[in-house]
């Protein structure tokens, strides 16, 4: 348990951003012609280039020193040999077990679990391999041309993100939807797209108790029987949980259910049996090339000094920006269509991971911690939000993704796609300067009061920091690689910033009071315990709600 602030690096980096947190990136590139060089790395297929950042070498040996100080290495370790790090659930976190390829035992308590990760993988793709290719027949004896998904949270948006990252290795007759959220449109529209005798389900719940997701696997199973009768139910339905009591009373065959383990978080667990989907829609040798992927960025992670490490070099970035230089946000922006829910999945990976106010000893943290993450694929958020991040009053240091190959090479989309992927990190480490700005103005031939009221409006401070991460191509490997990268990255931050980075109790309250809340609406008498707000609320809600007489 360590205070970071106390740390002598910490007060080491709050002299150095004093010091060098403004100086400008252009010149920093001029001076150096190595800097690329110096600030890049590349592991396999995939490059990481942050030398656009407000970085020199002395930065980055102080980063280094913070994260050593706080116990990154030791951190990182623990997590590996099984450890209850996730303190306030006490349980080991150990999805890298799920992707461990190596012959190493992975233990909890004591005993190794790598024999049960591979029976599920196992039986995960005897199942994929039979739904992917037709074998799997419904009660009436079709094949399977849609699979949904009904889950929420991490048992939703890591199959989503990586289901769609991985379209190019889809087969095109079998549809894989998702269902997630409770608003009953969502069901409502996905089924109106499905036909009962060709749709399997697969209900995604680490703990089979989520409100939105027992609701709509009910709804979604109410619309089965409705045709097909309650026989039809294990040919339709397979459930992916820890909970095989409350699979079973749901009336699915625990037969038809594929387990995972309270040591995998959900939004760490697509690796896991909640990784289903993802099967049954690229084949089960794809899954195992995106695990493959994540295990050589495991590997990396485990063994790489902290100064060459990508997944600590990310992280120690983020730190640089959030504690020293008055970030509070960061933007992902994949340059790769098919990577069009990354930043929502790394929404919760992130934020639900980091977003603790709270020191691992219950003390307040008085030091910033997770960021708010946010994004969209380039170039849509060029034309829609990249004005702020140019020349707004906010740093938004930002992570800028893309494939040197693409899936479909049409024209000169994709040379154009990278065009701006290169052009927007250099104009925003570049900057256009009042000189620059005026040189421009004068050649159209505008007057010289018009120069002076437009020209402060076109200058472009420059100095805004980003990442850049190429990779050869978006296949299972390097999309295992990148997650992984973010997974680790976010360990790294909860280790620095001293928070439990493994639990979530702020969702909570807000479910309790839901719960409370439902029989309110479909009441009549007088609500009651609430504030003026929530009352008022209500009773509007009661009022449109009832049919008005006439
Ligand atoms: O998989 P489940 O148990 O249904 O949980 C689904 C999601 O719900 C919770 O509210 C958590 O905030 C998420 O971390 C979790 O992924």
């Amino acid at each position: 348990m360590t205070n970071p602030t106390r740390l002598p690096a910490w007060a080491a980096l709050e002299a150095r951003a004093a010091k060098i947190g403004a100086r400008p990136m252009r010149d920093m590139f001029a001076a150096d012609p190595d800097r690329f060089r110096s600030f890049s790395l590349l592991l396999g297929d995939l490059l990481l280039d942050y030398s656009k950042n407000r970085i020199d070498c002395d930065t980055m040996g102080l980063l280094e020193a913070l994260a050593n100080q706080s116990g990154v290495s030791e951190a990182r370790d623990a997590m590996f040999s099984g450890e209850k790090i996730n303190a306030t659930e006490r349980r080991p976190v150990l999805h890298v077990a799920l992707r461990n390829r190596s012959d190493r035992p992975m233990l909890v308590d004591g005993h190794d679990v790598m024999p049960q990760v591979r029976a599920v993988l196992a039986k995960m793709r005897d199942f994929s391999d039979r739904v992917h290719s037709g074998r799997w027949k419904g009660a009436t004896g079709k094949t399977m041309a849609t699979v949904v998904n009904i889950g929420i949270g991490g048992s939703d948006l890591g199959p989503a993100m990586v289901t769609e990252a991985l379209k190019p290795y889809q087969r095109p007759d079998l549809a894989v939807r998702f269902i997630s959220n409770v608003d009953g449109s969502h069901a409502a529209e996905v089924l109106k797209a499905c036909d009962p005798e060709t749709t399997l389900f697969i209900v995604a719940s680490k703990t089979f108790t989520t409100q939105e997701t027992i609701a709509n696997a009910t709804t979604c199973r109410d619309w089965l029987v409705g045709t097909l009768g309650e026989a039809a139910i294990p040919k339709h339905f397979v459930a992916l949980s820890t909970n095989g009591k409350a699979v079973a009373e749901f009336g699915i065959d625990t037969a038809n259910m594929f387990e995972f383990w309270d040591w995998v978080g959900g939004r760490y667990s697509l690796w896991s049996a909640i990784g289903l989907s993802i099967a049954v829609a690229v084949g089960f040798d794809r899954f195992e090339e995106l695990l493959d992927g994540a295990f050589a960025m495991d590997e990396h992670f485990r063994t790489a000094p902290l100064a060459a490490n990508m997944p600590v070099i990310l992280a120690m970035l983020g730190v640089w920006y959030g504690n020293f230089l008055g970030a509070q946000a960061y933007a992902v922006l994949p340059y790769d269509q098919y990577l069009h829910r990354l930043p929502a999945y790394l929404q919760q990976l992130d934020m639900e991971s980091n977003g603790k106010g709270t020191a691992k000893d219950g003390s307040p943290a008085t030091w910033q911690t997770g960021a708010i993450v946010f994004g969209e694929p380039g170039t849509n958020g060029q034309h829609a939000f990249y004005q702020l991040i140019h020349q707004g009053t906010k740093l938004i240091p930002c992570d800028f993704l893309a494939a040197a190959e693409t899936h479909n090479p049409l024209g000169e989309h994709h040379l154009m796609l990278l065009s701006n992927f290169l052009a927007q990190p250099e104009a925003l480490m570049r900057g256009k300067t009042e000189d620059e700005v005026r040189a421009e103005l004068t050649a159209v031939g505008m007057s010289e009061a018009e120069i002076a009221f437009q020209l402060p409006h076109r200058v472009f401070s420059g100095n805004r920091p980003t990442n850049s991460l190429l990779y050869r191509r978006l296949d299972p490997r390097t999309l295992g690689m990148l997650i992984a990268l973010y997974e680790h990255k976010v360990f790294v931050q909860g280790v620095v910033w001293d928070v439990f980075s493994f639990d979530q109790w702020g969702v909570e309250l807000g479910k309790v009071l839901a719960k409370k809340i439902l029989p309110e609406l479909s009441s009549t008498t007088p609500v009651s315990g609430h504030d003026s707000s929530t009352t008022g609320l209500i009773a509007q809600l009661r009022a449109w709600r009832t049919p008005h007489p006439g």
